[in-house]
This record gives C-alpha cells, sequence and structure tokens, in this order.
C-alpha cells in the first residue's frame, strides 16, 4: 500500500487517480485544510481493481502517524501535503516552517520508526529563487527568495542528509515547475478552500467576469516582453512522472525537475487563454509581488534518463482542461458567469 499525504489536494488527486489506474492500492492522508471530502467520493471511482482507504487526521498528530503505520502495510510514501503560496508565506512564514518543514519531520520520524524507508517528496522550482541561467539544472545553486521555498530546501536537506547518514533509505525529491489543467475526464481539478493566487486561477476570474481587470505583475524581467516566465506543466503530466518516480526509486537520495522544459511568459499565456476561451482579457500591469523569481524553466534531460518520462502535454491543452474544470466546478460556488 502507498500513503499518499495531501492526497486530497490538486496534485495529489491526479496523482492518486494514476496509481489507482495502474493497480496500486493506496491511503490517502489529509486533514482537508485545502481541499473537500467529495474529492475522495471521486477518486473511489477510479479504484477498479485497487482499493483506495481515506483517513481525515493531520500530520501534525504524530500518535496518528504511529497508529497508520501498524495498522497498514505501508510500503511507500508520496509527500504532498502542505501550504504552497509563495506571497502567503511571504506574510506568515511560520506557518510555513510549520506546515511544510515541522510536518514532514513528524512524517519522517515515524517512517523510520516502522520500517518504511521509501518516499517521493514534493518539492518545487521556488528552491531555485532567481537562477543564474536557464534551463536550471538540478546541480544549480539553490537560493530561494522566498519562506516557502525556504522550507521546501530545508526538507530536501533534511532528506539528503539521512539518506546519506543511512543507506536503507531510497528518497526522490521531485521539484515540481508550475502545475496547472485538470484532469480530462473533468472529475478531478483544482478545488481549494484558501484563495489562489495564481496566474492560472486570477485569468479565469477575470474572464469569468468574477473579477476585474487581470493585473500583470512585474514588466522588468529579463524576457521577450518584460513580463515573468514559468515553465507551465499539466497536472497529467506531473501526476505520471510520479509513477515512474515510485517504479525507478533506488538507494540514496536522487532529485528530479519536473517540468516541461519551455518557459512562457505572462503575456503568452494571456493570449492562450483568449484563444481557448474565445474571450477577450482585459489586463493592466502592476508592480511584481514580492518574493517573485523572475525566469524560471527547467532542463528536463535528468528527469527524462533518469525516469524515462516527459511532459508532452502543451499549453493550449493545459488551459483547455483547466477552464472545462473552471467552468464545470461547483467548488467554486455555482458554475462562473462567462464561462463558454
Ligand atoms: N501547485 C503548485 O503550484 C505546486 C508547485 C510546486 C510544488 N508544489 C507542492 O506540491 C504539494 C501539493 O500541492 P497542491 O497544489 O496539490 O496543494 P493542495 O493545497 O491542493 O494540496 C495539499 C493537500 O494537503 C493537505 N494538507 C495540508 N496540510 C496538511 C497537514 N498538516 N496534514 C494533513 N494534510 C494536510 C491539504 O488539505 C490539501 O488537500 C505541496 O507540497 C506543494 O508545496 C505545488
Ligand atoms: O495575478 C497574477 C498572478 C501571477 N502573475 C505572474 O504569473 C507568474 C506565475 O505566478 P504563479 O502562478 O503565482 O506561480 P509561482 O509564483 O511561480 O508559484 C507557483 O509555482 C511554484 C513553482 O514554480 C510553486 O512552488 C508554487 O507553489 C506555485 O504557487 C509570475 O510571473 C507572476 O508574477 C501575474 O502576473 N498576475
Amino acid at each position: 500500500m502507498v500513503l499518499i499525504t495531501g492526497g486530497a489536494g490538486y496534485i495529489g488527486s491526479h496523482t492518486a487517480s494514476c496509481l489507482l489506474d495502474a493497480g496500486h492500492d493506496i491511503l490517502i492522508l489529509d486533514n482537508l485544510s485545502n481541499s473537500f471530502r467529495s474529492t475522495i467520493d471521486r477518486l473511489q471511482g477510479f479504484a477498479k481493481t485497487s482499493t483506495l482507504r481515506f483517513v481525515e487526521g493531520d500530520l501534525l498528530d504524530r500518535k496518528l502517524l504511529d497508529r497508520l503505520f501498524l495498522e497498514y502495510s505501508i510500503k511507500a510514501v508520496i509527500h504532498f501535503a502542505g501550504r504552497k503560496s509563495v506571497p502567503e508565506s511571504m506574510q506568515n512564514p511560520m506557518l510555513y516552517y510549520q506546515q511544510n518543514v515541522e510536518a514532514t519531520l513528524n512524517l519522517v520520524r515515524a517512517m523510520g520508526e516502522h520500517g518504511c524507508h521509501r518516499m517521493v517528496f514534493s518539492s518545487s522550482a521556488a528552491v531555485y529563487g532567481d537562477a543564474q541561467a536557464v534551463p536550471v539544472t538540478e546541480v544549480c545553486p539553490a537560493l530561494p527568495k522566498s519562506p516557502y521555498g525556504h522550507s521546501k530546501l530545508m526538507v530536501e536537506q533534511v532528506l539528503r542528509s539521512i539518506a546519506s547518514a543511512e543507506p536503507q533509505w531510497c528518497l526522490t525529491i521531485l521539484r515540481y515547475f508550475n502545475p496547472v489543467g485538470a484532469h480530462p475526464s473533468g472529475q478531478l481539478g483544482e478545488s481549494p478552500r484558501y484563495p489562489l493566487s495564481n496566474l492560472f486561477p486570477q485569468l479565469a476570474q477575470t474572464i469569468a467576469g468574477e473579477a476585474g481587470p487581470f493585473q500583470v505583475l512585474g514588466q522588468q524581467y529579463a524576457s521577450e516582453d518584460g513580463t515573468g516566465v514559468r515553465d507551465f506543466i499539466h497536472v497529467q503530466d506531473l501526476a505520471e512522472g510520479h509513477l515512474s518516480a515510485l517504479s525507478r526509486q533506488q538507494p540514496g537520495c536522487q532529485t528530479y525537475n519536473l517540468g516541461t522544459g519551455k518557459g512562457y511568459t505572462v503575456l503568452e499565456v494571456i493570449a492562450a487563454f483568449e484563444q481557448v476561451t474565445g474571450q477577450p482579457v482585459p489586463f493592466e500591469m502592476a508592480p511584481a509581488r514580492a518574493g517573485d523569481i523572475g525566469c524560471l524553466y527547467a532542463s528536463v534531460e535528468l528527469s527524462r534518463h533518469a525516469l524515462a518520462w516527459q511532459a508532452h502535454r502543451g499549453l493550449n491543452q493545459m488551459v483547455e482542461d483547466y477552464w472545462r474544470w473552471w467552468c464545470s466546478s461547483t467548488a467554486y460556488g455555482t458554475p462562473l458567469r462567462g464561462c463558454s
């Protein structure tokens, strides 16, 4: 059985569906702080030949972790649970050290004590900060600009240190670039409780008439049009990357970028939304966001070779699947105005 922490969340639920499709039995631990029980119900539809168990609980609860490892035969853990907003971490750094670092220490302690030594960890491109060169490789210096990025790097360092001291550990660190999109079936997507400040949901809100003009945050970056550059990756490609990573784990601790290797500016993403939705996006220029990185996209050579995996869905597919989910989703209330 594979334990998936944060499996009711955005990336966790897509990965859970891939694991179920591939015949893995899974146990999801999630405190539903940023997700809903209805996602678990929908995931049950993917459990054809495999089983899905769900426990509502918190990684900060050490007794609960002990109980889970005693009760279930957990062979490996995919650890998604945590907080993920760069701007929120600038306002409340301690929340990030508690939810991302302390919670992971609890989990790793329980794993070690109960003889489970395999983990795939959700890290982030945010660990790179303003990379000296792009595409950024896994050996480039990690110089995070936000407490969120620091919290991810701290966990990475703990995992590397444990693996070098204790040879029984098989640890995989996946540095995600910018996950977007939704499951093509329309069954899964991003359904957060906290408001999202990311590019895709902000654009969708503007197009749906739920917010004013979209704000382009920063125009002085070193890109063709001066706006920020990111490596957007379809969440389904990302989920498939976890399956490859899990099946190719080795002793020690390995770190891989999961991206497409291609960067798009904010203005290019606006154009893709206009093309896919057929609606204009009113936007205005605004100051850069504190803690924001300028231009970042991944070198994907290492993950392609070592994981035998690569992303193959393009930007328009990401926008199409995201927009379909957005328009049908009731997680944000009733279906939104302006969707076509
Ligand atoms: N979405 C992104 O843009 C992105 C990019 C890079 C890395 N990541 C990382 O990937 C992971 C998953 O991201 P996501 O987008 O699916 O986020 P998400 O918020 O949708 O999912 C996280 C899940 O973890 C649960 N959770 C949070 N704290 C918990 C705790 N203490 N105990 C138990 N459950 C808890 C939440 O309820 C939620 O269901 C995070 O670690 C995030 O930092 C995300
Ligand atoms: O209203 C908005 C929101 C975003 N942006 C820009 O869009 C780009 C992408 O921003 P966003 O979608 O917020 O992503 P990131 O700040 O790159 O952070 C995301 O991507 C990281 C990995 O790169 C993850 O670790 C984080 O969890 C996740 O929030 C940046 O240039 C932003 O300045 C705007 O111009 N206007």
